[in-house]
């Protein structure tokens, strides 16, 4: 197998036009079990990207090689710098104040209140910037810690389920606010998620993982209002690509019965 090469400048960000990922080939597994196999990606700047796929797909697995977290087996690629990534877990210092958390990733040399009090008047917690991460909400915590990411400007944003812990409203604010914040930071963004509706609501473009291999590249577009007929046909083809039957309440009610009432 040939070696893998997988590039991770530390350049400045690229222009809006080039890509923030681009893997050809790639190859990952643990043990016996390959999670993917000769995969191509490509997410340009300022371009929003969902994958799905089931439990044990390799999502993460994927996310974490476009961290430098993984190495690949094989393929090769060019992921730009600067990368920040979100976690299902806020994943912040205790000990340390809100706004200084917010700089952990930030040189020495460009750290400033200022710098930290900027990003977080974005998430709306300019408020919070000397509270400690203990007496945060769920939501609050996760919004520093979208903050702390996107004090980095980075070429690439890597969302790994991080509305999943919050709680239905939250998360629909939390959605919003980061779709709104990536529109205006223009990173390119790959989000993994489980969920179906997230994926649409959010994303330009939406992938499946399967079998090894992405076996479903869709783009949005007219798609993203579920009411209209794209809508519906794109989320029934993805759930269909994920092997789950879609449910329509009370179709079982309208099935036609046999006389004498035995089920047709
Ligand atoms: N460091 C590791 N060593 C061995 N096996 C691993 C390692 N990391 C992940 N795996 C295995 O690889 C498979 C894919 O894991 P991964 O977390 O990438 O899947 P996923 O699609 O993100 O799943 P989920 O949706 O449940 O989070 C799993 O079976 C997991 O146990």
């Amino acid at each position: 197998m040939p070696p893998a090469i997988l590039s991770f400048p530390k350049s400045a960000p690229r222009p809006l036009a080039e890509d923030a990922v681009r893997l050809t080939g790639a190859t990952k597994g643990f043990g016996q079990k390959t999670l993917f196999e000769g995969l191509a990606l490509t997410i340009r700047r300022g371009e929003f990207v969902a994958l799905l796929g089931a439990s044990g797909s390799g999502k993460t697995t994927l996310l974490r090689v476009l961290l430098g977290l993984d190495s690949l087996d094989a393929g090769s690629g060019e992921v730009t710098a600067p990368r920040a990534a979100v976690f299902q877990e806020p994943r912040l210092v205790p000990s340390q104040r809100v706004w200084r958390n917010v700089l952990m990733g930030v040189p020495r040399a460009r750290q400033s209140r200022r710098l930290a009090l900027d990003a977080l008047s974005e998430v709306g917690l300019g408020a919070s910037a000397d509270a400690w991460p203990v007496t945060l909400s769920g939501g609050e915590a996760q919004r520093v810690a979208l903050a702390r990411a996107l004090v980095l400007e980075p070429a690439l944003l890597l969302l790994d389920e991080p509305f999943a812990a919050l709680d239905a409203l939250t998360r629909l604010k939390m959605q919003d606010l980061v779709r709104r914040l990536c529109d205006r930071h223009t990173p390119g963004t790959l989000l993994v998620t489980h969920d179906v509706d997230e994926a649409v609501r959010l994303a330009d473009r939406v992938l499946v993982l399967r079998d090894r291999r992405i076996t479903l590249d869709a783009t949005v577009g007219e798609a993203r209002e579920g009411s209209t007929p794209a809508g519906a046909r794109l989320r029934a083809q993805l759930y269909s690509e994920l092997g789950v039957d879609t449910f329509v309440p009370g179709a079982a009610d309208h099935a036609p019965h046999a006389p004498g009432g035995a089920q047709a």
